[in-house]
């Protein structure tokens, strides 16, 4: 089922929360909401559940205008952060609990219930309380409660943000498997964690101050992304400063690469990791080096650009140069694009 929305806009009091989003999932397609807190993700997530209403445009789903339609009554399946179980049901009234509302045959209701607590795996834990699991526990069963009533649109509030790095890395891959298993729902994903999305999402769709920025598939927009605030907080990229002139691009006098953009405040995007220590490249000083296990984050300054840091990760195994020792920098051409720069 299609979900889509045209122009949603959502104030609390005098905040605007969400500012004209237009987005549209397909079927069997996940996208993931990606940005900094209080960009408006969640707000545009319980839009599309009924839980807040807009204050103009629509929510469709199916085509189907459910603007003003109460959230039981859309048909989609809710996962939030903090799990949100019925603390005085065992997991399989929890898991039974919305086709009992919908006033299910009973036999229907436990095969349904048997099948999902198998999916997340989770049969042995049927007759336990909530607090008698652990985190990711409670977390597989609201996956298993939200996916019971057959939604045709599943939407994930940082599902795996309570979680310790190790349970997250798990959920991750169990979500993975998760998505296979429910090839036709549309999934919207809501995370301020770069690497979920990047996981997870068919497209990414960034959100910044109630606005989204940027939508493209998950590849194309790490690969090459349309705007400065993309390109940093989507892994994280070096925006540097550069000249542009007859169709070259050169950073601190020394050329990088060929364009076609004419003129205009550009910044050039390398990812850390695509920049290489080696030789005849563009002469600066290491100032800091950091280890962080299988590489190290050094940070550099090229000769002319004494304010521009210059994050570069290389293998731990690498030797290092020392700090405040001359490097040469590498800059790929085919790792480096443009972005207009911001006037903010
Ligand atoms: N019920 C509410 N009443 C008033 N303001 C709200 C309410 N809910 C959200 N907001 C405000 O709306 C803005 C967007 O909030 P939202 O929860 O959508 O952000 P988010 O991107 O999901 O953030 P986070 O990653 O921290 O959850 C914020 O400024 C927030 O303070």
């Amino acid at each position: 089922m299609t979900v889509e929305l045209e122009e949603v806009t959502v104030q609390f009091g005098r905040t605007v929360a969400l500012e004209g989003l237009n987005l549209t999932v397909a079927a069997g397609e996940t996208v993931a909401l990606l940005g900094p807190s209080g960009s408006g993700k969640s707000t545009a997530l319980k839009a599309i559940a009924g839980f807040v209403r807009p204050s103009r445009g629509r929510i469709r789903l199916a085509g189907v205008d459910v603007t003003d339609v109460p959230p039981a009554r859309r048909g989609i399946g809710v996962v939030v952060q903090q799990y949100a179980l019925f603390p005085h049901l065992r997991v399989a009234d929890n898991v039974a609990f919305g086709l009992r509302a919908a006033r299910k045959p009973r036999a229907e209701v436990s095969r349904r219930v048997a099948e999902m607590l198998e999916m997340v795996g989770m049969c042995m834990f049927a007759r336990r309380f909530p607090r008698e699991l652990s985190g990711g526990q409670q977390q597989r069963v609201a996956i298993a409660r939200a996916l019971a009533i057959q939604p045709q649109v599943l939407l994930l509030d940082e599902p795996l943000a309570a979680l310790d790095a190790q349970l997250r890395a798990d959920m991750l891959g169990e979500l993975q498997k998760l998505r296979r298993e429910v090839p036709d729902v549309a999934i919207l994903y809501v995370t301020h964690d770069q690497s979920e999305a990047l996981a997870l999402a068919d497209r990414i769709a960034v959100m910044r101050d109630a606005r989204l920025v940027d939508i493209a598939p998950s590849a194309d927009l790490y690969a090459a992304p349309p705007s400065a605030f993309t390109a940093s907080f989507l892994g994280g990229a070096n925006l540097l400063p550069v000249e542009l002139a007859g169709g070259e691009v050169r950073l601190a006098g020394h050329p990088v690469l060929r364009t076609d953009v004419a003129s205009g405040n550009q910044l050039l995007v390398i990812r850390p990791h695509a920049i290489k220590l080696g030789e005849n490249g563009i002469p600066g000083r290491l100032v800091a080096a950091q280890w962080r296990g299988a590489s190290s984050r050094l940070t550099c300054t090229i000769d002319g650009l004494p304010d521009v840091p210059v994050q570069v990760d290389v293998p731990a195994s690498n030797r290092l140069p020392g700090v405040g020792a001359k490097v040469s920098l590498v800059l790929p051409a085919e790792a480096c694009s443009l972005v207009a720069a911001e006037g903010r």
